[in-house]
């Protein structure tokens, strides 16, 4: 029978059936952060078990660390004493740690593709639910709660109940300026946050071929942002080449097998999906969100909705409730709504390629009079590469901070926090109230559009800016 590529990696890792739709899967990497594995460690010693297997199991400091400085002591008194937690688990159950002193640390869903942690085919859990990310290489990866982080550390399998089928297919490609966090938000506009719930989503077709590894990771990143349980992209050449010489992914003719392998990761020809969504690329303009779920998005050339022309009064309420929250107008356009903070960062989008993205906006202007902008990279190695390109100079002479690696404002459990009323261009996945600081206004935005924003002191319409 035809396969998606959703059943191909599910029954490759079925260890055992529980019932009719519930199985128990093998994972091949778990991820760890310092902010959902306390209690799952815990959990371990009060019954004297061991962590199954280390070596698959990979963790790094990110949520709460300070941008500001590399010193633990940079971190609030709570942070310190979870980064410490998280420290000595590691030591104590004998897994790999990138913590501040490694140039390796970053958030971990920047750091386990770049260490080529990720490989197509895999089962990759973490708990957070960005773990979607992953989904970009063809692996089944999503986010699980603390008590199931227990359960794959000691076990390193997990009970799964089996997903619907949900094909995203884009035809054609993206126009220029266009990227895939546009793509991303304009489908969840379209479907609605809860449109993929129950669903494992599969991106494809011709504007999905096109993109960058960097660009496939924003899509899936945001797909559990449509509710989706995870997202998926067939592995390449593109997937290929990004993966080959990374430090854990196979190397020489193990690599060429894998490869082998790798290429029949694709859904059949005739597989079946439950729904089947296509979107025509060129019809993408850049994306802002205006209200305080990524569904309320609009094209930077379209004005923000009225309340009183939704039929459905439930989300008509919504709207309003969102306009209020957000200092915003029925009708009115968000070029001429007053930016004040810009955020380029998170694991949506603080990759080299958003960083290159930004700069080039960027270089040679000066960030608008009153406008806070911070560049916080993916990584310690994103960070790296930035300064050796020469973006950091770029950014820190137009008057962005250029910061330490790590979540920041994307949810402000550091001192990244975004004041309240403030209105921010935000690269991040969520806009919900007080995401980003009490109070805090977020759109969500490529990291084009944010930099212009920054550069603007207001959003902008970049199509023809580059
Ligand atoms: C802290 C963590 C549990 C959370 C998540 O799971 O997503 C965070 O990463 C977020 O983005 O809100
Ligand atoms: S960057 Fe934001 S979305 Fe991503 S893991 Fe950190 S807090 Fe979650």
């Amino acid at each position: 029978m035809a396969q998606t590529l959703y059943d191909k990696i599910w029954q490759s890792h079925v260890v055992a059936n529980i019932n009719e739709q519930t199985d128990l899967l093998y994972i091949d990497r778990h991820l760890v952060h310092e902010v959902t594995s306390p209690q799952a460690f815990a959990g371990l010693r009060e019954n004297n078990r061991k962590v199954r297997c280390p070596e698959k199991t990979f963790a790094t400091m990110d949520h709460n660390v300070s941008t500001k400085s590399r010193s633990l002591d940079a971190a609030s008194d709570v942070s310190k004493n979870q980064l410490m937690a998280l420290a000595q688990n590691c030591k104590d159950f004998g897994i790999e740690l990138y913590d501040l002193n490694s140039i390796n640390q970053g958030i971990v869903h920047v750091m386990g593709p770049e260490q080529g942690i990720t490989l197509p085919g895999t089962t990759i859990v973490c708990g957070d639910s960005h773990t979607s990310t992953h989904g970009a290489f063809g692996a089944l990866a999503h986010g699980i709660g603390t008590s199931e982080v227990e359960h794959v550390l000691a076990t390193q399998t997990l009970q799964q109940k089996k997903a619907r089928s949900l094909k995203i297919q884009i035809n054609g490609v993206l126009r220029p300026t266009v990227t895939s966090k546009d793509l991303i938000l304009a489908v969840i506009g379209k479907l609605g946050t809860a449109g993929g719930t129950g669903y494992v989503a599969e991106f494809c077709g011709e504007g999905i071929e096109a993109l960058s590894m960097e660009a496939r990771m924003t899509l899936c990143n945001m797909s559990i942002e449509m509710g989706a349980k995870a997202g998926l992209i067939a592995p390449d050449d593109t997937t290929f080449a990004y993966l080959e010489g990374r430090p854990f992914a196979p190397k020489g003719d193990d690599f060429k097998a894998a490869v082998e392998y790798w290429q029949t990761l694709k859904s059949d020809e005739n597989a079946h999906f439950d729904l089947v969504v296509e979107l025509d690329a060129q019809d993408i303009q850049p994306q802002v969100t205006w209200g305080t779920s990524p569904e309320q998005v609009i094209g930077i050339d379209e004005l923000v909705p009225n309340p009183d022309e939704e039929a459905d009064l439930i989300k008509a309420d919504a709207m309003r409730a969102a306009l209020k929250y957000m200092g915003l107008e029925a009708g009115q356009k968000l070029s001429d709504a007053k930016v004040d903070t810009v955020f380029i960062g998170s694991c949506t989008n603080s990759r080299i390629e958003d960083l290159r993205a930004a700069a080039e906006i960027v270089n040679g202007k000066q960030v608008a009079t009153g406008v806070e902008a911070l560049i916080v990279p993916g990584s310690g190695l994103v960070k790296q590469q930035a300064e050796q390109e020469g973006l950091a100079d770029i950014f820190k002479a137009a008057g962005f901070e250029w910061r330490e690696p790590g979540c920041s404002m994307c949810l402000a459990m550091n001192d990244d926090k975004l004041g309240a009323e403030k209105r921010c261009a935000s690269t991040s996945n969520r806009n919900f109230e007080g995401r980003q600081g009490r109070a805090g206004r977020t759109h969500l935005v490529s990291p084009a559009m944010a930099a212009a924003a920054a550069i603007a002191g207001h959003f902008t319409d970049i199509r023809g800016a580059v």
